[in-house]
Formats: C-alpha cells, sequence, structure tokens
C-alpha cells in the first residue's frame, strides 16, 4: 500500500499545550500508532550531554542525529519508555533542561533533515497520530486531519508546575512561565520548520477544557469513516 494512503492525524502545538496527552488518547481510542517527535529532538540534545558534542557545532550535531538511534518502548496503561542508543532514557529526556536543548538544536536545518524520514517511517497501518511542531507543515503536509492545540501560556506553566511538583521536583511558576515563552519564541521563530498552524489545520485551545473533552473534540474533526473504527 502506498504510505501516502495510511491516515495521519497531526496535533502542534507549543509546549505543555497537552499534544502528547491528548494524541497518545486519541491514538489508544483508534487503535493507531504514535509518534511523539519532540522524543527524537530532546533525544538527541540528551546523547550531546552524554557525547559532550560542541552545542556550537552544527555538522557535528547533524552527525550525532543521524546515528544516534531512539526507540519507544510500550508499557501498557503508561507513556511508553524511550530508549537512546538501547539505554533507557524517558526521565531525562522529560526534564526542562532536556525540553530546552531540544529546542536550540532542533532550529539547525540538518538536524532536522536528518530526522525527516525517520519521523516518516512511523506512518504504518492502521493509522498514525504525530505530535509535534512541524507534523503537519513538514513532515506530513498531505495528513487527512490536522490539528493545532493551544493554551495560554500561564495554564501551560500551571500544568507544567502541578506535573514537577507531582514528581517531587522543586520548581516555582515564575520560573516555568518564563521557560514556557522563551521556549514558545524560539521554537516559532526560527527560520527552519517554525511552529505554526499549517493552513488546514483546526485551531483547539484546551485553556480550562478538561482532558477527556479535548480528546472527543479531535476525534469528532477526523471524517466519519475513521471514527468508526474507535476501539
Ligand atoms: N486539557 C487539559 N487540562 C488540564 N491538564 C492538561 C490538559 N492537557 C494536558 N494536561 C496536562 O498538562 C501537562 C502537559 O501535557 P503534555 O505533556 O501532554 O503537553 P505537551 O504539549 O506534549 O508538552 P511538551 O511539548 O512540552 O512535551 C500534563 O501534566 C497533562 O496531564
Ligand atoms: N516536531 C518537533 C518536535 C519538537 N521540536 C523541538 C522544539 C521543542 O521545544 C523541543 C521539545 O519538544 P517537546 O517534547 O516539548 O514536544 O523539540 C521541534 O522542533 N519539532
Amino acid at each position: 500500500m502506498n504510505a501516502n494512503a495510511i491516515p495521519v492525524l497531526t496535533i502542534d502545538g507549543p509546549s505543555g499545550s497537552g499534544k502528547g496527552t491528548i494524541s497518545r488518547a486519541v491514538a489508544r481510542v483508534l487503535g493507531w500508532h504514535f509518534l511523539d517527535s519532540g522524543a527524537l529532538y530532546r533525544a538527541v540534545g540528551v546523547a550531546a550531554g552524554w557525547e559532550d558534542t560542541d552545542l556550537s557545532d552544527p555538522d557535528a550535531l547533524q552527525r550525532l542525529a543521524e546515528r544516534t538511534v531512539v526507540s519507544f518502548k510500550d508499557v501498557p496503561e503508561s507513556e511508553p519508555r524511550v530508549l537512546v542508543d538501547g539505554a533507557d532514557a524517558t526521565d531525562e529526556l522529560r526534564t526542562e533542561t532536556a525540553g530546552a536543548a531540544a529546542s536550540a538544536i532542533a532550529a539547525i536545518p540538518g538536524v532536522r533533515a536528518a530526522l525527516v524520514e525517520r519521523q516518516r517511517a512511523f506512518r504504518q497501518l492502521p493509522g498514525l497520530v504525530a505530535d509535534g511542531r512541524d507534523m503537519g507543515t513538514i513532515i506530513f503536509p498531505d495528513a487527512q486531519t490536522k490539528v493545532f492545540l493551544t493554551a495560554s501560556a500561564e495554564e501551560r506553566a500551571q500544568r507544567r508546575y502541578k506535573q514537577l511538583i507531582e514528581k517531587g521536583v522543586e520548581v516555582t511558576l515564575d520560573s516555568l512561565l518564563r521557560e514556557i515563552i522563551a521556549r514558545d519564541a524560539r521554537d516559532a521563530q526560527r527560520p527552519v520548520a517554525p511552529l505554526k498552524p499549517a493552513d488546514d489545520a483546526v485551531l483547539v485551545d484546551s485553556s480550562g477544557v478538561p482532558i477527556d473533552q479535548v480528546v472527543e473534540q479531535v476525534l469528532s474533526l477526523l471524517p466519519e469513516s475513521l471514527r468508526r473504527n474507535r476501539t
């Protein structure tokens, strides 16, 4: 089957808008595959730290992106574990430091180019939910359904604060809000594949909307023929 005939739902949006949570839930309901594209950029950032790669050397970072092996291990009722070159790096990948490093190296064209085909390879039957910044604009421009998920910066900082406090991480709401605003600006202002809605994306604002309602809203955007396959 031609890969382009396999359905894809893209969910792009800024940090903390709930892309991962909503994408995973929608993929579970549909029985589709799930691509967490941010994990690939985070993995390259973490591998750069492990190998002490010079973060100001774009060629070295591109070579690192080309050779870093990232794999996902499904865990029932939980988030998948992420292996970087065979080592479980899930917890390290989810830190704010890894997010900021990923955002910085994601601005390098060679790093992005190294990851394009790897992301497209996730397009497999019966379908794919892809979460990131450029899923609908660059990686899967022919996706049937595209969502741009947002929430106010204050609400996203609150969500992240709650998440980190529950994990026992010491942070302040103010510092998280500053980091979120800085990351939004870096992701949206880079010249290559900036964070922006695809022309044909539907804007979904999740501020104050419970997770299950956002999931239903996103599912309702799919063509009826695909929704019929709900598990
Ligand atoms: N609609 C919602 N209402 C309340 N909390 C939410 C909502 N959506 C997601 N969350 C919570 O917000 C936090 C961040 O969500 P998530 O990690 O899915 O965001 P993200 O957009 O994937 O972030 P990042 O880009 O940084 O990976 C999680 O704790 C999640 O449970
Ligand atoms: N498609 C993508 C996915 C991620 N990035 C960059 C920019 C983000 O700030 C960083 C971490 O992503 P997250 O795990 O928070 O979704 O990675 C990107 O440029 N393109």
